[in-house]
């Protein structure tokens, strides 16, 4: 690995992507070279391979929920830590070359999970059309003016400062507050200090065939006070009905009452995957009652060793 590619951040690209737009709110990357790579599986694979210091990625939707691509990456590929998450609000805009009315449009390039956020509009306004799926929100239209497989494109807003095409249509997501969450992803690092407002992802299987243990993993963090703000399921892909869960977890590994649980899930599930404990990209502190505080456990904990110690109880 050269001194250069240890600073390179990787990002679905091109330039102009909300992907893009998330890798400019890490302060650390602000003048480091920025690869531009076509999918997650390339980005994370810079990862892995040293040539990238980390990588930013879109792991979770408002509107279309979990990135599959991304969760199936994250459970997979070993050594891996989300170091921080950030959010970018998505709009969209349709874009043709000059010269094209909306009516002629047959045939719409897009990211998939672009294409999701705007079904209902085009659907609506371009009944019948055709969709040819793109890489990534800038890919779809810059690809306008090299082919003309597609008659338009969905994209960022401000797209046609960097092509010359223009615009045929305006906010056409069918949500206008949909934000996309994106997360940096480095090598397997020390995690970061607690801020008092952190977020902790895992992803852990269940054991096989015995009833309750969907409830029992849940128990696990029920029973230390510590709440899930996403739990969603994936297919395992090793057989039909295998299915792993993605979760984060309000809190740090260093809070004593997430620890906790962690042991619990570590000891229940066959198959642990800790992403990482790092800053909420919202700032919101993380209440929890005594009963859970991190005094609450040393205090027991301190109960026990004197039990054993034989001191008054
Ligand atoms: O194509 C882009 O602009 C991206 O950054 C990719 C991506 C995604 O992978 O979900 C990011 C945000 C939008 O929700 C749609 C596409």
């Amino acid at each position: 690995m050269s001194g250069s590619d240890a600073e390179t951040y990787s990002y679905l690209g091109p330039a102009g992507t909300f992907t893009w737009a998330a890798l400019g709110q890490v302060p650390g990357a602000a003048g480091k070279p920025w690869r531009s790579v076509n999918n997650v599986g390339e980005a994370l694979d810079d990862v892995v391979s040293g040539r990238s210091v980390a990588a930013m990625i879109a792991i979770e939707n408002s509107i279309e929920g979990g990135v599959s691509a991304t969760q199936d990456a994250l459970a997979s590929i070993p050594n891996l830590r989300i170091l921080g998450e950030y959010l970018v609000p998505v709009q969209f805009v349709l874009v043709a070359r000059p010269g094209t009315a909306l009516a002629d449009v047959r045939v719409v390039s897009a990211h998939p999970v672009a294409y999701a956020q705007c079904r209902l509009w085009l659907e609506r306004a371009l009944p019948g059309h055709g969709h040819i799926p793109s890489p990534s929100n800038v890919a779809a239209p810059r690809d306008l003016l090299e082919s003309d497989v597609a008659d338009a494109a969905v994209a960022p807003p401000g797209i046609t400062d960097h092509f010359p095409l223009e615009v045929l249509a305006e906010g056409i997501g069918d949500n206008p507050n949909a934000v996309t969450r994106f997360v940096l992803v480095s090598r397997t690092a020390p995690v970061p200090a607690r801020t008092g407002s952190d977020k902790t992802s895992v992803i852990a299987e269940l054991p096989s065939d015995e009833p309750g243990s969907l409830l029992e993993m849940l128990e696990q963090f029920a029973t230390r006070g510590v709440n899930m703000s996403l739990i969603e399921s994936r297919p395992i892909g090793d057989a039909l009905g295998r299915y792993r869960f993605v979760i984060d977890l309000d809190g740090h590994i260093l809070d004593e009452r997430v620890a906790d649980a962690l042991l619990g899930l570590k000891r229940f599930s066959p198959n642990v995957v800790f992403l990482g404990s790092y800053p909420r990209a919202d700032n919101h502190r993380i209440e929890v009652s005594e009963r859970y505080g991190d005094d609450s456990f040393l205090d027991a904990r301190d109960w026990l060793r004197g039990l054993i110690s034989g001191e008054p109880s």
